[in-house]
């Protein structure tokens, strides 16, 4: 692809003089580990790393042309820009050529929900014989095909790859999970949305955007970026949870239409009457003077909310209300997210992800409002992430459990026996178990457990690793649990 092309769109500040018409790029990338000949380099600020000192590196590796910033001193042509994050998100469109453009692309965003509303929807689409692509924490996945993922939102350059290749595949609808990460870092700056959905803001990487008020202006730019995108004349639609005044607050910031949800307050699509049991949850949909009656498999009620966000995306993207609720009505669950560990016994594990206060509270409440015997509580929390969730989840697995059982989570590069030291610190000491190795808190909890009781295994849901310092070793809490059922038999 010509050079010129591709650069157009930039609306750069200035050229080095060396810069010739003619140039050729073959590969965009903006990590010198990437770098083929004839590659364009863009130099990115990092949390460990500023791109500008590794040009000359790229420039050795083959790179034929430079992205900057700041200042630079190579032999090769450099387009300096304000913001390399965004210009390597625009080259990313315009390299994969703007493949969002033919995509209905939905985007969700929102502290907890987001895996969970992506996959109702992308159940929904196939369901209507679509084929669909998803985006997010467990992976990235085109068709039936599923590809690894190392965040929850791609960068840039991954993103629109994946978008191209959806495109190429015939998919029509992709829904995505958009982090706040990924906002601040503009990694999905060029995705041209067609639907944006926010599900709640409650307390989460507070190590990242440091206060609330900065976390839910990161989760604000999915709304205000909306129509901003390349192709305008297609109608864009914000759902937001009226239940959340951060949802609520979103209204303002977006010149999509918007459609509400919610439980608790006044909504377009309101659900009303909910009956939670341990096999699912019925509700009554309230939405233009007509009432629908829905039934999940999905326990909760705040997988009413996920639900409601749902059925809003689908109805905005054309669907048909009563057929949407039909589809619904299908799906056993999302893997890790309430899944109910299977096997022979008479009491109840549950593997849920849960890894936020608000998540952890919510599943509580749900767990409660299903039990017919006691509820045990196995949870930790991550290494590297926000440290003042740690005591805020402490005291909710506590207060709302029968028996707590705190261990390791990920502890990455932190001390596991700090991690927990930080977890319990509110605690009255007797007021909980502490067992660091998460398969001996899991068997332990399983070996407790009487008839009719539930162990709840927060935090880690779908993932099958556990990070200590930078290793990921196979680790799952389903296997776990079904071993320690396993052994629990054996014992009896
Ligand atoms: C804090 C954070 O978000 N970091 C992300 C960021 O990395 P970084 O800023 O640390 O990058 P860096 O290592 O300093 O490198 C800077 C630049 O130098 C380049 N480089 C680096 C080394 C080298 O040898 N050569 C080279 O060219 C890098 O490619 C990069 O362009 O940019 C990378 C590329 O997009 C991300 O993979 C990385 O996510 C890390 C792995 C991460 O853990 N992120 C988490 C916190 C995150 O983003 N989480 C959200 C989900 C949260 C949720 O929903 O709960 C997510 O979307 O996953
Ligand atoms: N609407 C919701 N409100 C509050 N808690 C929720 C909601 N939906 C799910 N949860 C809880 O949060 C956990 C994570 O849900 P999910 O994976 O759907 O969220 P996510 O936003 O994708 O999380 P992540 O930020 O890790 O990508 C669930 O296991 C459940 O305990
Ligand atoms: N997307 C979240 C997932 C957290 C999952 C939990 N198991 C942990 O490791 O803290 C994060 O990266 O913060
Ligand atoms: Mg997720």
């Amino acid at each position: 692809m010509k050079a010129i092309e591709l650069i157009n769109p930039l609306k750069s500040k200035e050229f080095s003089t060396n810069f010739s018409d003619s140039l050729e790029i073959t590969k965009v990338t903006q990590d010198t580990r990437e770098v083929e000949p004839g590659s364009l380099f863009v130099c990115i600020i990092g949390s460990l790393h500023n791109g500008h000192e590794l040009a000359k590196e790229a420039v050795q590796k083959g790179a034929v042309l430079i992205v900057a910033s700041e200042p630079l001193d190579v032999d090769v042509p450099v387009v300096y820009v304000n913001n390399t994050m965004k210009a390597m998100a625009i080259l990313a469109a315009a390299f994969f050529d703007y493949p969002s453009q033919d995509l209905r692309v939905i985007g969700v965003t929102g502290t907890n929900g987001k895996t969970t509303v992506t996959h109702l929807l992308d159940y929904i689409f196939h369901d209507h014989k679509e084929k669909t692509g998803v985006i997010g924490t467990m992976y990235r996945r085109i068709g039936s095909e599923v590809y690894e993922t190392k965040n929850t939102t791609p960068d840039s350059l991954t993103l629109q790859k994946t978008l191209r290749e959806m495109k190429e595949n015939g998919v029509q609808t992709c829904s995505m999970e958009v982090s706040s990460h990924s906002l601040v870092q503009g990694r999905v700056w060029g995705t041209d949305f067609d639907i944006a959905i926010f599900t709640n803001l409650s307390q989460d990487h507070l190590e990242y955007h440091h206060t609330m008020q900065k976390y839910a202006e990161a989760k604000s730019l999915l709304f205000s970026q909306l129509g901003n995108g390349y192709q305008q004349d297609k109608p864009k639609f914000a759902i937001l949870n009226f239940d959340d005044p951060v949802g609520r607050s979103f209204e303002e910031k977006t010149a999509a239409s918007v459609f509400s949800y919610g439980i608790d307050q006044p909504a377009d699509f309101k659900a009303t009457d909910l009956r939670i049991t341990n096999k699912g949850t019925r509700f009554n949909l309230n939405f233009e003077n007509q009432v629908y009656e829905v039934q999940l498999q999905l326990v909760g009620k705040f997988n009413v909310s996920n639900a409601l966000a749902a059925i809003a995306g689908a109805y905005a993207a054309g669907l048909e209300l009563p057929s949407v609720i039909q589809s619904l009505s299908q799906i056993s669950g999302v893997r890790g997210r309430f899944e109910i560990v299977k096997g022979e016994y008479d009491f109840a594990v549950i593997v849920d992800y849960a890894h936020t206060p608000d998540g952890l509270l919510n599943v509580l409440n749900a767990v409660n409002e299903i039990k017919t015997g006691n509820v045990f509580c196995v949870v930790g929390c991550g290494g590297d992430r926000d440290r003042t969730k740690r005591p805020i989840m402490a005291e909710i697995a506590q207060k709302n459990s029968d028996t707590v059982i705190f261990t390791s989570d990920n502890p990455r590069t932190e001390d596991p026996d700090a991690i927990l030291n930080e977890v319990v610190a509110g605690l009255e000491e007797d007021s909980y178990q502490l067992i660091p190795d998460r398969r001996e808190a899991i068997q332990s909890a399983i070996q407790q457990a009487a008839p009719n009781d539930i162990v709840l295994i927060a935090g880690k849901g779908h993932e099958n690793y556990q990070i200590i310092g930078t290793e990921k070793i196979h680790f799952d809490d389903v296997e776990e649990a079904e071993k320690a059922i396993l052994i629990k038999n054996i014992d009896k």
